[in-house]
């Protein structure tokens, strides 16, 4: 089976990236399992930035193509934070439920209509012989006053769909590969796989 190296050692991106690129007949190798990479410093101000920084740093090590994904979320009400900060919002250690606690305690004012927000997804493609190639997805939703749902990661439990009438931690697995930000990324970077020869 075809492989393709994804830049991440989020197991919740990984799983996803896992059912995503299976639609391609392809399998995914992460960063999970090599856990002397070091971890890239993420010092770009955007996703699209710091998803090149991850991938082209991978890719040079790896010698190899490699996907990179940066994302996060940002709420209307925050001025769009916490956005590329996400992962560390509420502190360096990138605790999940420290994150959702701060996002919730600074919404606690916030009115219901108020409340939108969206997850941004932006992926890079890197390799040795071609122009880093960038794709971003986007999906809206609202930021409840509670946690609803386990299923997903990070701010899944907080983040409502409301065409689903559920929290992205409500959803299947499956449903959430649907509609994500991920997947709206996954389907602009359609029609470069082939061209890659990722496949
Ligand atoms: O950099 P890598 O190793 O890929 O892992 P990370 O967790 O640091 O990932 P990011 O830098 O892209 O930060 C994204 C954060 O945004 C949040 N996030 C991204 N996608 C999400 C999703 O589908 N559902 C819920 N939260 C998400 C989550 O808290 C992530 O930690
Ligand atoms: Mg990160």
């Amino acid at each position: 089976m075809k492989s393709v190296i994804i830049a991440t050692k989020n197991k919740g991106k990984a799983k996803e990236f896992e059912r995503l690129f299976s639609k391609y007949g392809m399998e995914v190798k992460t960063l999970i399992d090599f856990p002397d990479v070091p971890d890239i410093e993420e010092t770009g101000e955007t996703f699209e930035e710091n998803a090149i920084i991850k991938a082209e740093a991978i890719a040079k090590l790896a010698n190899s193509i490699v996907v990179a994904d940066d994302s996060g979320l940002a709420i209307d009400a925050l001025g769009g934070r916490p956005g590329v900060y996400s992962a560390r919002y509420a502190g360096a250690e990138k605790n999940d439920e420290d994150n959702i606690d701060k996002v919730l305690s600074e919404m606690e004012a916030v009115n219901e209509e108020e409340r939108t927000a969206r997850f941004y997804c932006a992926l890079a493609v890197a390799g040795p012989d071609f122009e880093t190639i960038t794709v971003n997805g986007t999906c809206e939703g609202m930021i409840l006053n509670e946690r609803r749902g386990s299923e997903g990661f990070g701010y899944d439990p907080i983040f409502y769909v409301p065409s689903e009438g559920k929290t992205m931690a409500e959803m299947s697995p499956k449903r959430k590969n649907e509609l994500s930000h991920r997947a709206a990324a996954m389907k602009n970077l359609e029609p470069y796989i082939e061209k890659l020869s990722l496949m």
